[in-house]
């Protein structure tokens, strides 16, 4: 069996949890942690990847590049990757993040829009990056239409393709059906990215792991957006006790995540009645502090905000329509009063 690989996502998925507040000197200290546990990949960037730093989507504490170039430097073992979604990173970006360091781009792209990603793959391939096509949102999309985006993504050069439970919205078995699809149709590495908005990020990775998804992807305390993805911990003990081989030394991560990660949340993770809305609804988990924040502006429940962009099919890259729903939620509210 190919060897499970583990791409931590804390320092970039859990950079919407963090407001993208991180610090050069948090970013340092969680790398170095990770790289000691050897864990093999660590991504780090914006929330929503490269050039992310926003007023659409929040602006950074601190320029990521001096976030990569640290974690660059206090990781000898681990491999240092960057997220780029086209339309919000930049080619440029991507070069920028290959020469100071970054080893692997892992392009993402709605579901439905594979692509768009072809210009990001090809250069990435041709800077001799690793490189991933990571479909968001794939809970919205048929399994045909999945492979088909998927066989774009293997076109354009990707060599691992993963299925994105953005929204934390897939049961178990919607995974198997759809890793065992892309299994069956791709050569390349397949993965999963799960969300635990429903309680099952771990549940949802291992039938990902069973259908022969051999990249995963965990953040350590679950830090990550909406109730956060598969904890990386936990899901190393598990696998462990499944007698499958991560390389990741457990008590290690387990020390990393309580004594370096907790104490720097800005909440303790758990799932929240906002977090299970954004699962149950089918909602992009990063659209859940914008639905609170214009939940308290607008004076409305931030569930009922998210129910109208779950109705309403809003993907990534449509923030704006957050405040807008909220606007008119508030308006109806009051006609109705
Ligand atoms: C830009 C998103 O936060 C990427 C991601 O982690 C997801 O879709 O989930
Ligand atoms: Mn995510």
């Amino acid at each position: 069996m190919t060897q499970l690989k583990i791409t931590e996502v804390a320092l970039r998925d859990g950079s919407h949890a963090m407001s993208h507040q991180y610090t050069v000197e948090q970013v340092r200290n969680i790398t170095k942690g990770l790289n000691a546990a050897r864990v093999p990949y660590i991504e780090v960037a914006h929330g929503d990847g490269l050039g992310g730093s926003t007023i659409q989507y929040g602006l950074s504490k601190t320029d990521e590049l001096k976030l990569i170039e640290a974690a660059v430097e206090e990781a000898d073992f681990s491999k240092i990757a960057v997220l780029l979604l086209p339309g919000i990173g930049t080619i440029q970006d991507l070069k920028e993040a290959h020469r100071i360091g970054a080893k692997m781009v892992r392009v993402a792209t709605h579901v439905t829009e594979a692509d768009v990603a072809k210009q990001h793959l090809e250069t990435a391939k041709n800077l001799g990056m690793e490189t991933v096509g990571f479909l968001m949102m794939s809970h919205m999309a048929p399994v045909d239409k999945l492979v088909e985006q998927a066989k774009l993504m293997e076109s354009y050069g990707a060599d691992t393709v993963y299925a994105v439970d953005s929204a934390g919205a897939m049961l178990p078995y919607e995974v198997s059906e759809k890793i065992k699809a892309l299994r069956d149709a791709l050569t390349v590495n397949i993965g999963y990215h799960a969300h635990n908005n429903l309680g099952l990020a771990i549940g949802n990775t291992l039938a990902a792991i069973e259908h022969g998804a051999t990249r995963i992807d965990g953040s350590v305390r679950a830090l990550g957006a909406g109730a956060g993805n598969a904890q990386t911990e936990v899901l190393v003990a598990v696998l462990e006790k499944m007698e499958v081989e991560t390389g990741i030394d457990l008590y290690k991560m387990m020390d990393l995540a309580e004594e370096v990660v907790a104490p720097i949340m800005q909440t303790t993770q758990e799932i929240t009645k906002d977090s299970l809305t954004l699962g149950y609804a089918g909602v992009y988990s990063s659209f859940r502090l914008h639905a609170e924040r214009a939940a308290k502006k607008f004076n409305i429940d931030s569930r009922d905000i998210l129910i109208e962009l779950g109705k309403r099919e809003i993907v990534g890259g449509q923030e704006d329509m957050i405040v807008d729903v909220a606007a008119e939620l508030a308006q109806k509210n009051q006609v109705t009063v």
